[in-house]
């Protein structure tokens, strides 16, 4: 371009102007600055390194957001911007005829969101995938959405309508704090780190506005629902060095008052091994907050006591420490003062002492045909998982519940509602130095969410191609189909290796499972080879970038084994709340009790997951999406740092290195008519006898003027 510019200089002397020279010193020095990009689907072309730049200049000129194609990008700014986020500002995107025209903005989302619903156009559920690694600003993302929302969605008809409206959205709102305090805790990379994933549909009813048909619709929310993906249980019982547990726990023993602290047995500073780093002060540690939302919420002050005083008891029971056995014949005796650790964890949990003890220290083992009991005293390692096993299930199950609860308090009637918006706040692809389980299952659900995405951007690049007029031009892109037959696919895959070692319950080292994992599914592209590990491993290389998988209890936290003399022993509680959370229930028994023979299947965490994996994605398929990429752009949380390196990582990661690559392997070039003859009318004016406006491009920013400098 430079060259052909270059090529017609003879012809601007014939046109004989200074002013031209100075036009084409202008025109060969500027590029409109990338900070004013609103889409970085537009930089000029689309690389990896323009956007990075793009990104950069924009998080240094304080503006957050920008849209890549059908995806919006936010920035975490790492500081409060109270006029961002605004009920006017609000207002404004919600008023705005076109609000796509705005900057953009989560609110840009929130209204075509809105306004998609209110249309009625088929499909007409939305939904809105929200994205990123910890701390990048999912979970504020998706509060802000979800206060939009409230604003937006609360016009009724009448008085009373606005009256209930307020209440439902209020409650709505109430559920953020009540289930971050359960399942947000401080970890390495945020303070306030989602140990959960969600799905938060709002639903919605259309009104009538006035009596008229001709005025338009309004959509009301009216109700919600939350489906709550993997929590992260283990954290009850084990925290990574200079982590915490979840936030409840620091709440309760900070904010109870003096007889609380009695009941619950919890004195000033008394110190537990499983509450790390209680001297460090966090915002989230605000009991009163937790314990108004979940009034609104409609859990009274009984039951929260009964909640709060089992989480002592869980407290309590960590403080259990166990000594090796001499003799392999009898239980492991208590360390110093474990004694009454156990006696006030029971006596909290309302368990009988003695059973609890043996629980924790007896495994029941049936054996033969006619199934005879054998009781064998538990090694000191054994004991300690079942202890830590009993409070993980204790905790889970509270906290199913209590999303339960918040589902009854917030649930619409389904007649009552016709149309909803979904909120997907799910973890982002995760790669540390030793991965797991917990690893393969978060990064199998964005492979998943990845391959939707891709299929769902380049039918949108279509059909704007289609739109534009423009040839058809088939976007040829390998998806990630075959890393997802590598994991879940049929009849061999990761998955089904790793249920069929719980099925068959035989023995198995982790090396072993490497061996089968790499001679099965040698032919794959997408298993790498684990030459320069030490320790058994697989590799898989992801879309976002290749992970190591540890095999070593990869087996293990499948089954999830939960003993059923533990059940049995929470069945027997006098507790109100352990009553309801762990019923006589002869179906438990089936599934906790997997007979090494048996050949029914076993609902292992891989299974379950993969089946609420595809519930979620047929909802999804169901609706419009929208993405958000949250990226954040330092690991420290400072405000206006920008690391380019890790921003990178996380633009591989989020896939949207992939809508750059898509991007270019289209039309990677795209320049709205204006612009186009904004930067080159001067060709216009560089051709013999064009017409050119010496004020700039025709306010028509027609297609012939772009036409006519192409061909001068
Ligand atoms: N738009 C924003 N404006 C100001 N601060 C923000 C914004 N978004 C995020 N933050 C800050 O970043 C922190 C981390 O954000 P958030 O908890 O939403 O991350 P996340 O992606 O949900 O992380 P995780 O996956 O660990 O739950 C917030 O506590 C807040 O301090």
């Amino acid at each position: 371009m430079l060259q052909q510019v270059n090529g017609h200089s003879s012809g601007s002397d014939a046109h004989g102007g200074e002013s031209l020279r100075e036009d084409l010193q202008e025109f060969l020095g500027g590029e409109a600055p990338l900070h004013q990009l609103d889409d970085l689907t537009k930089v000029n072309p689309v690389t990896l390194e323009t956007v990075l730049r793009c990104l950069q200049a924009r998080y240094t000129a304080d503006t957050f957001y920008t849209n890549a194609g059908c995806t919006l990008v936010a920035l975490n700014p790492f500081k409060p911007i109270p006029q961002l986020y605004s009920p006017e500002l609000m207002q404004e995107y919600h008023a705005a005829p076109q609000p796509q025209k705005l900057k953009p903005h989560i609110f840009t989302v929130g209204e075509q969101t809105y306004r998609s619903v209110k249309s009625l156009i088929e499909p007409v559920n939305q939904s809105v995938v929200v994205s990123g690694e910890s701390g990048a600003g999912k979970t504020w993302t998706s509060r802000c959405l979800m206060k939009f929302y409230a604003v937006v969605a609360a016009s009724p008809t009448s008085w009373e309508n606005h009256k209930i409206a307020e209440r439902i959205e209020q409650r709505i709102l109430n559920s953020n704090p009540v289930m971050e305090a359960f399942g947000n805790a401080c970890t390495l990379r945020n303070n306030n780190s989602s140990r959960f994933g969600k799905f938060i549909q709002l639903q919605l009813n259309r009104q009538l506005m006035g009596s008229s048909l001709l005025v338009p619709r309004a959509q009301q929310m009216t109700g919600a629902a939350v489906q709550t993906y993997l929590l992260e249980k283990t954290r009850v019982a084990c925290q990574a060095s200079s982590e915490r547990n979840f936030h409840i726990f620091y709440q309760i023993c900070k904010g109870a008052s003096a007889d609380e602290r009695l009941q619950w047995h919890l004195p000033e500073g008394a110190a537990f091994s499983w509450l790390p780093n209680p001297e460090r002060t966090l915002e989230e540690d605000c009991f009163e907050v937790t314990r108004e939302a979940m009034l609104l919420l409609g859990i009274d002050a009984p039951t929260q006591n009964n909640i709060f005083q089992a989480l002592a008891g869980l407290l309590h029971l960590g403080n259990t420490r166990f000594a090796d056995s001499e003799d392999e014949a009898q239980p492991c005796p208590l360390m110093d003062g474990a004694e009454c650790s156990v006696r006030t964890s029971a006596s909290l949990l309302r368990l009988p002492e003695d059973p609890l003890l043996e629980t924790l220290r007896i495994r029941t083992i049936r054996a033969g045909r006619r199934q005879q009991v054998f009781r064998k005293p538990c090694s000191r390692a054994e004991c300690d998982t079942r202890r830590d096993c009993l409070a993980k299930l204790v905790y889970a199950r509270l906290f199913d519940w209590l999303v339960s609860v918040i589902n009854s308090s917030i649930c619409a009637d389904p007649d009552s509602w016709t149309t909803f918006i979904g909120l997907l706040d799910v973890y982002g692809f995760e790669s540390f130095p030793t991965n797991s389980l917990e690893q393969l299952c978060i990064n199998y659900a964005n492979e998943k969410l990845q391959q939707h995405f891709v299929a769902h951007y380049l039918r949108a690049q279509q059909e704007e191609y289609t739109a534009e007029g423009l040839e058809w031009s088939t976007v040829s892109y390998q998806d990630n189909q075959t890393c997802l037959d590598l994991i879940e696919g049929s009849p061999i895959s990761i998955c089904s290796l790793i249920n069929e070692e719980c099925r068959l319950n035989r023995p198995s080292s982790a090396a072993q499972l490497q061996t089968r994992i790499e001679s099965s599914l040698a032919g794959s592209p997408c298993l790498g080879h684990s030459k320069l590990s030490r320790e058994p491993s697989f590799i898989v290389v992801h879309y976002a970038g290749s992970v190591r998988y540890h095999t070593a209890g990869l087996v293990e936290k499948n089954k999830d084994p939960i003993p059923p003399e533990l059940t049995r022993l929470l069945q027997q509680s006098q507790d109100p709340l352990l009553k309801v959370l762990f019923p006589a229930d002869p179906e438990e028994k089936s599934q906790e009790e997997p007979s090494g023979q048996s050949r029914a299947p076993v609902l292992t965490v891989v299974s379950k997951f993969k089946a609420s994996l595809e519930q979620l994605l047929q909802v999804l398929h169901s609706t419009t999406p929208h993405y958000i990429r949250c990226i954040k752009p330092n690991s420290q949380g400072r405000a206006q740092m920008f690391h380019q390196e890790e921003v990178l990582s996380q633009l591989e990661a989020c896939g949207l290195v992939e809508t750059i690559h898509i991007s270019a392997a289209g039309f990677p070039i795209r320049v709205s008519h204006r612009n186009f003859l904004e930067r080159y009318e001067l060709l216009r004016r560089l051709c013999p006898g064009a017409a050119a406006s010496p004020h700039g491009p025709p306010p028509d920013e027609g297609r012939s003027a772009s036409r006519e400098a192409l061909g001068s």
